[in-house]
């Protein structure tokens, strides 16, 4: 079994981006720039944008941070959207979520112009992912297949289960792995809460994507021998012992999968460090031009 290590990964795309940033800028380019709208106090969400606004700083990219109060009204924040959408500065921006249940998220996700839509979660983008058009791939999707390149595991002809049918992780992680791409060319099956036997579905997979928010759902008797585990879960546990009064667990019983499993995830250091890693590779596309030249 081998531990896919999400950190050290992360650590070595973070200084080829910064390479590549200063020759960008070097040939006279302009220092991509990222903005994050937050809005409310959530813990994990900031503790994410945090992440994210770090490691702007670490490959020399401007960030600005936006937060706002949960009370915020939706035709203010649509205000900032518009704002950003016609900032020259900014190349690239995003909108964490989950949104307050006052504001429909949705509606903000429209207002986002494409071009600068480095979540990728704008239909335009996702459609153009769908027919392979040049877009930004969302950070989890991209993160987890870059992870999958960088330690040489193959997807063709495998057959991948994917728990979890979210807009910005199963769906589009479940097109991409079908895709005829270096990266595609897999029998991927969708699952959700009303598969009908979704033990044996995952008992069945190569590889399992599981990505539905319920701590250490992926238990052992569920895994074949030598199947490949993404866990994508973010689950904080309550945990009285501990500094914070909380741990972070995955979707995947990692003690015990671990021991069946060829490669494995951790949680946290694995899926989340590329997501941010993913979300820098997109904005400095964003800065490049590379996806929608002349914008
Ligand atoms: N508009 C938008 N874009 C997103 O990309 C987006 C979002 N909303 N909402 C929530 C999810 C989740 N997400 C993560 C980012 C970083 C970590 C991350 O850095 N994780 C660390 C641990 C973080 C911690 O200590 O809490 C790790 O796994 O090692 C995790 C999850 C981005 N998301």
């Amino acid at each position: 079994m081998k531990i896919i290590d999400g950190r050290s990964l992360a650590k070595e795309i973070k200084s080829e981006l910064k390479r590549e940033t200063q020759k960008f800028i070097k040939q006279g380019g302009k220092t991509p720039h990222l903005a994050a709208v937050l809005v409310g106090d959530d813990g994990a969400s900031q503790a994410y944008v945090r992440n994210k606004i770090k490691s702007c700083e670490r490959v020399g990219f401007e960030s600005t941070l936006i937060k706002k109060k949960s009370t915020i009204q939706e035709d203010e924040l649509l205000e900032i959207v518009d704002g950003l959408n016609k900032n020259e500065d900014i190349d690239g921006f995003i909108v964490q979520l989950p949104l307050p249940d006052h504001i429909d998220e949705s509606k903000v996700t429209l207002a986002i112009d494409p071009v600068k839509d480095v979540d990728g979660f704008h239909p335009m983008n996702l459609g153009r992912m769908v027919i392979g058009l040049p877009c930004y791939i969302p950070a989890t999707p991209l993160g987890m297949i870059t992870m999958m390149e960088r330690y040489n595991i193959k997807t063709e002809g495998k057959n991948v289960v994917v728990l979890g049918r979210s807009n910005i992780v199963g769906t589009p992680i479940s097109i991409l792995l079908s895709q005829k791409t270096k990266w595609g060319n897999a029998t991927v099956t969708l699952c959700h809460s009303r598969t009908k036997d979704l033990v044996s579905e995952v008992q069945r997979a190569d590889i399992i994507i599981a990505a539905i928010g319920i701590p250490r759902f992926v238990t052992s008797d569920m895994v074949k021998e030598g199947a490949v585990v993404i866990d994508v879960g973010i689950n904080r546990i309550d945990a009285p012992d501990t500094k914070k009064g909380y741990k972070l667990v995955g979707d995947v019983d990692f003690d015990e999968v671990a021991a069946k499993a060829s490669y494995i995830t951790p949680v946290p250091g694995g899926v989340g460090q590329m997501t941010v890693t993913s979300l820098l590779m997109n904005t400095l596309k964003a800065a490049r031009g590379e996806i929608y030249p002349g914008g």
